[in-house]
């Protein structure tokens, strides 16, 4: 099994560096981040030897490393424009040798982009995980080479993290390079995975430089990706089943204008494997079937809590916040059934600090999927500062209510009581559209009733739900106007796929013969 992919922060990549330094030989890592970088720029984003790249080297250390990649590149032939926009005498030790070693050889330096000359391929040094864009934003200068980049529309090389974005946030306040692959060095950062980052990082490859960073330092984050989920997935179901093995979720929501948001995650738990699907639903007058679900079983949402079978429930899905819906929560919050807790679930607990301390202290599992908005309610802050900060924000939320988080979003990150937090790899902006996040509630549900343990149905969930949204971009069912719906299909196909692989009808099928 392959270990996780661990994230690190900027404070724990410079330790790590340090420890590095420290060594009775100490590694030129900046000598081979260069190089790692010139050998991705020649594989992946230069089609010919004829091609002519420009280089862009910032005031720091992300500098040197464009310095060494220029000099590698016009070693091996190519033509290399290098522009420098920093003070040699300002330079570390290795960026001033970069430097040097780059002149040596013959290189040139300007400080602007030359106004005549066309390039293939550009390598971003600007800035790396130096970049304080929290300090002080980015004067004019640099905005304009950035915009200049960007405008010039060709495959950009981001050295360690695209010029602009905060290595630790994601955030891009003014603007950031847009890179077509971003190498980055010695581990991942949160940045590229999350908010912006998700926008300016392209395809990411990391570079390790030779080193063992987990050994160096211990990881508390880690990538939410194909190969994480792959350990998580449910086993195969035994022949000799019955639906009482795959559990029964309850759903309580679906107050008057919102009955669909309690449907969509019924039909999520029902197809993605509960045995049992019950909706409470609050409306007036509700509908006792779904004609487009019927094996869904719609019931007055009293009778949910008096039926004994249950294996979840969840909390949320159009729930609305009349006091209705309030009681409701708080005997959900007195059972000892692990939860799903959602949308205005999620709004009542911020309101009422009664169900906020009930939520606290219960010993049942209880899993919240807020999205900005309801983090920043429930953490009493507004959007902005759980978006500029979000694993901040959602390893908050897992610490003060002693719940498994997800913050959803682009790069949504689920967070733990234990500190631990994963940054999710799949999704695209075709979820960005009304019920989706009632079917990723109602996913958790179905995969906890299966018996996946509460970090692990969130995860797999999570990562499921966007994997489902990438699978449809491939039929073209996206980005504009995939439905909530479609994610459900998409989802259990690919949960099957994964589980069986294409080998479920004959896992079932019966060979008989007669000899
Ligand atoms: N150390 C190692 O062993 C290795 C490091 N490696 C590489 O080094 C990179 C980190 O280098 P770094 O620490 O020098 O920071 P870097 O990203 O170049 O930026 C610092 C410069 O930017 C400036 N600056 C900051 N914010 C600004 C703003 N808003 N607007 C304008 N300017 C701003 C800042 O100015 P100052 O704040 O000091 O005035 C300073 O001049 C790392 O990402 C990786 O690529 C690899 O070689 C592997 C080994
Ligand atoms: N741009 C995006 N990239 C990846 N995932 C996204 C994006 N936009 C939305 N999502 C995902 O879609 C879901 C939206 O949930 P939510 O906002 O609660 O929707 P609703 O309340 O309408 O059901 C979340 O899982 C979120 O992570
Ligand atoms: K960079």
């Amino acid at each position: 099994m392959n270990n996780p992919i661990p994230l690190y922060s900027t404070a724990d990549i410079r330790e790590i560096e340090q420890l590095a330094a420290a060594r009775p030989n100490p590694p030129n890592l900046m000598e081979k981040a260069g190089l790692a970088a010139a050998h991705i720029t020649k594989n992946k984003l230069l089609s010919n030897d004829k091609s002519n790249l420009l280089v862009l080297a910032g005031p720091g250390n992300n500098g040197g490393d464009a310095f060494v990649t220029a000099r590698y590149l016009r070693a091996w032939g190519f033509q290399v424009t290098t522009i420098f926009t920093g003070d040699p005498s300002k330079l570390s030790q290795d960026a001033k040798q970069a430097l040097q070693n780059w002149l040596n050889a013959g290189g040139e330096l300007h400080n602007d982009i030359p106004s005549s000359g066309s390039w293939h391929v550009i390598i971003d040094g600007l800035f790396g995980i130096g970049l304080n864009p929290d300090k002080y934003p980015l004067d004019e200068k640099y905005q304009r080479l950035i915009a200049a980049v960007n405008h010039m529309n060709l495959p950009v090389l981001a050295l360690d993290i695209p010029s602009g974005l905060s290595a630790d946030n994601g955030i891009a306040p003014s603007t950031a390079i847009k890179a077509t692959i971003t190498a980055t060095f010695i581990g991942l950062k949160p940045g590229l995975l999350t908010h912006d980052g998700c926008e300016y990082a392209g395809e990411i490859i990391l570079c390790d430089l030779d080193l063992d960073a987990v050994s160096m330092k211990s990881p508390q984050s880690w990538l939410l990706d194909q190969s994480l989920i792959k350990t998580l997935l449910p086993a195969p179901r035994p022949a000799n089943s019955h639906k009482g093995i795959f559990g029964s979720v309850g759903i309580i929501g679906g107050a008057s204008g919102m009955v669909g948001a309690a449907l969509l995650a019924g039909s999520a738990a029902l197809k993605l494997g509960a045995g049992r699907v019950y909706l409470g639903l609050l409306a007036n007058q509700p509908s006792t079937v779904d004609p487009a679900q019927p094996e869904l079983m719609l019931r007055p949402v009293d009778e949910l809590f008096e039926l004994d079978h249950l294996t979840c429930l969840i909390v949320g899905p159009g729930l609305g916040k009349e006091i209705s819906a309030c009681l409701c929560l708080e005997e959900t919050l007195q059972t000892s059934l692990p939860v799903v807790l959602d949308a205005d679930a999620l709004n009542l607990i911020a309101h009422h600090s009664e169900l906020a301390s009930a939520l606290r202290s219960r010993h049942a599992p209880s899993l919240l999927t807020p999205h900005a908005a309801e983090a920043a309610r429930l953490l009493g802050t507004d959007i902005a500062t759980v978006q500029n900060h979000r694993m901040q924000a959602a390893e908050d939320l897992a610490r003060n209510f002693n719940c498994s988080v997800v913050l959803k979003g682009a790069g949504s990150i689920c967070a733990f009581p234990n500190g631990h937090c994963y940054f999710n790899a799949s999704g695209n902006p075709g979820l960005s559209s009304a019920g989706t996040g009632d079917v990723l509630s109602g996913m958790t549900g179905a995969l906890l009733a299966q018996g996946l343990t509460s970090e692990n149905a969130l995860l797999l969930a999570v990562y499921l739900h966007g994997a489902a949204a990438d699978a449809l971009l491939e039929t073209l069912a996206g980005p504009i106007g995939m439905t909530a719906s479609e994610i459900i299909d998409s989802a259990r196909h690919l949960l099957n796929q994964w589980v069986y692989g294409h080998h479920a009808r004959f896992r079932y099928s019966h060979a008989y013969s007669i000899y």
